[in-house]
C-alpha cells in the first residue's frame, strides 16, 4: 500500500535563481519533483536559493534527504580556485550560496544526498574539487552536451555507455553491467574532492557518477536519471534506491553512519 502523503519522510531540494517575465524565480524543475515523489517515494520539499541570506542548516533537522538537481547554470569557478571566464557562465551564484554548505553538513550528519548533473558537480566543489568546462573541445572528450533539439525527450534521449566500477555503491545498486545514459553537460569533474570516490566512467575518461566514502548513501550522477525515472530501469533503480536510504534515515537505521563515523 502506497504510503500516505503525511507519512513520508521530507526531502530538501535547493532551488535555481532564475529570471523570467520579468520576475526572479526561486525554481526547481518538475521532473526532479516527480520523481521524488512518484519513484522514490518522499515529499521533496523546495529550498530557496537564499543560502547567502538565510540558514537554512537548521531544515536538515527536520528532513532525512538532500536532492541535488541538475542545471544549466555553472558552479562558480572562483569557489573551486579558478578564475571566471564566458566558458563558464551562466552563473548562480545564490544556488551555490545555498547547496554548498547545505552538502557539507547533510554529509556531517549522515543523511541521504543524491545529486544529479550540477549537484553532482556541486558536491565534488563542496568537498574541494574542481570543474573543468567545456570539456568537448578537449582532446580525447566526447561531446557530452545534449543533442539540439527544442524536443524534450531528444535532448534527454539515453545515448551513452557509462561503466560502473565492480563493487561500488552504485554496481549495487545497479548492476556492475555497463549502462546507458543521457547526457546533457558541458563541464566534468576535474580534481576530485576529499572523500569522494569513482563510482562511474564514460568511454573518453568522463567522471560519470561518485560516492562519498562512508557515507550511508551519498552519490552523484552526472546524468539524468529522474527524466526518465517512470519507464528507465535503472533511472528508476536510483529513485528506488534514494526513497529507502531516506525512509532507513527517518526509521533511525540510517543514524548509525555519518561520514565522521
Ligand atoms: N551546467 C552544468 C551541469 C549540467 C546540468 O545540470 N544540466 C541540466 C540541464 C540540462 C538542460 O536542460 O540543458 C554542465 O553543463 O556541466
Amino acid at each position: 500500500m502506497r504510503s500516505s502523503m503525511s507519512d513520508r519522510p521530507l526531502v530538501a531540494v535547493p532551488a535555481d535563481l532564475k529570471t523570467f517575465e520579468g520576475y526572479r524565480w526561486h525554481s526547481v524543475a518538475a521532473q526532479y519533483l516527480e520523481a521524488a515523489v512518484r519513484i522514490a517515494g518522499v515529499l521533496p520539499i523546495v529550498v530557496p536559493a537564499l543560502g547567502g541570506e538565510a540558514d537554512y542548516i537548521a531544515l536538515l533537522d527536520r528532513v532525512d534527504g538532500l536532492l541535488l538537481t541538475g542545471s544549466r547554470s555553472n558552479v562558480h569557478p572562483a569557489l573551486y580556485g579558478v578564475e571566471p571566464t564566458t566558458a563558464h557562465e551562466p552563473f548562480d551564484e545564490a544556488r551555490d550560496a545555498t547547496t554548498l554548505p547545505l552538502i557539507r553538513a547533510t554529509l556531517d550528519r549522515g543523511l541521504p544526498l543524491f545529486a544529479i548533473c550540477r549537484g553532482m558537480q556541486e558536491l565534488n566543489v563542496a568537498l574541494g574539487g574542481s570543474i573543468v568546462t567545456e570539456i568537448q573541445e578537449l582532446p580525447g572528450r566526447m561531446d557530452h552536451r545534449a543533442p539540439d533539439s527544442t524536443v524534450q525527450d531528444e535532448r534527454f534521449a539515453i545515448r551513452h555507455r557509462v561503466d560502473i566500477r565492480p563493487g561500488s555503491r552504485l554496481a549495487s545498486i545497479v548492476g556492475t553491467g555497463p549502462v546507458m545514459v543521457n547526457s546533457l553537460h558541458r563541464q566534468a569533474l576535474d580534481r576530485l574532492g576529499t572523500g569522494l570516490e569513482v563510482e562511474a566512467t564514460a568511454d573518453d575518461g568522463v567522471i560519470e557518477a561518485v560516492s562519498v566514502r562512508g557515507s550511508p548513501f551519498a552519490m552523484g550522477v552526472q546524468w539524468h536519471p529522474e527524466y526518465w525515472a517512470g519507464s528507465d530501469p535503472i533511472s528508476r533503480r536510483l529513485f528506488e534506491a534514494f526513497g529507502e536510504a531516506v525512509r532507513a534515515h527517518r526509521s533511525g537505521a540510517g543514524r548509525t553512519l555519518s561520514r565522521a563515523g
